[in-house]
């Protein structure tokens, strides 16, 4: 087993009964999803439910769907044209994949960091209005508190804050990482989906960033796909462990990581595959 102490946070939120969440408890409903890349079915009826102001991390070896079961929340996978969903994802009980789901607006409700960071070429300080111009935000004093609240909520204000308008490939990795952390929070998601986003990090960003995801989740609902078992051992509430497409476990981080139920999530954990 792996050693989990970081996990035990002090004052750390009830343990919540992920099989019976109030509608209210709920950010994300996921019901009977099965998802296929042309005729290769990448997931098999995947059904949880994603806990409000919670960090939730998606786990297993590589190629079990992690990342396929993350795009999913915000309708990223409506991109890849060979890919056909079934089921269902619920958010404030209505499916995100009916007809009439308006999905840029879903994306900017369920944003979406990736592994490398992507700022845009543009300065620090466009990069984190930009949600805010594309939606009509024009006023000056309105899009300066924007960016320092987001910049301060990223972890990022002091590092950045007499260099606003100096271009954003001028900062570290970690730095872009937080920056683009920065510019999903200035829409205001209610959900923030984190996809391996520390993988291309030097050991102290990731630890910047993991700090902030532990920060985060008092505002928002975040998802997190990671490779790595002590990260998810220490950022996150609850773990899904994935394989081959299926959802073998999911429960509170330390009990999955201490006392799984399944054999198959305890040879992963313990190193036997992945
Ligand atoms: N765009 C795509 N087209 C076809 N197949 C895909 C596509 N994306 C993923 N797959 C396949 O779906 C399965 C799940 O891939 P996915 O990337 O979700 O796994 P993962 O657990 O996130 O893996 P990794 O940890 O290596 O990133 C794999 O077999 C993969 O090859």
């Amino acid at each position: 087993m792996i050693e989990v102490k970081t996990t035990l946070k002090a004052g750390s939120s009830e343990k919540l009964d992920l099989m019976n969440m109030s509608p209210e408890q709920k950010a994300l409903e996921i019901k009977g999803l099965d998802l296929f890349y042309g005729d290769k079915q990448a997931l098999h009826q995947v059904s949880m439910s994603i806990p409000k102001n919670q960090v939730t991390a998606f786990i297993g070896p590589s190629g079990c769907g992690k990342s396929t079961l993350l795009r999913c929340l915000n309708r990223m996978n409506d991109l890849v044209d060979s890919c056909r969903i079934e089921g269902e994802i619920l958010l404030h009980g209505h499916n995100i994949y009916d007809r009439n789901v308006d999905v840029a607006a879903l994306r900017s409700n369920v944003g979406m960091v990736f592994q490398r960071p992507n700022p845009f070429p543009k300065s620090i300080y466009e990069n984190v209005v930009y949600g805010l111009r594309l939606k009509g935000v024009n006023d000056r004093r309105q899009l300066d508190e924007a960016v320092e609240t987001a910049l301060r909520g990223a972890a990022l204000w002091d590092e950045v804050k007499d260099r606003l308008h100096d271009n954003a490939f001028g900062l570290s990795g970690g730095q872009q990482q937080r920056l683009v952390i920065a510019r999903a929070i200035a829409i205001s998601p209610e959900v923030l989906l984190l996809d391996e986003p520390t993988s291309a990090l030097d050991p102290i960003s990731t630890l910047t960033i993991e700090e902030l995801i532990n920060d985060l989740k008092s505002q928002f609902t975040v998802v997190i796909v990671t490779h790595n078992m002590q990260q998810a051992a220490r950022v996150s509430d609850q773990t899904a462990f994935m394989y081959m497409g299926e959802l073998i476990e999911y429960a509170d981080t330390n009990t999955l990581f201490t006392t799984p139920a399944k054999k198959k999530t305890e040879d992963y954990i313990t190193g036997r595959y992945g």
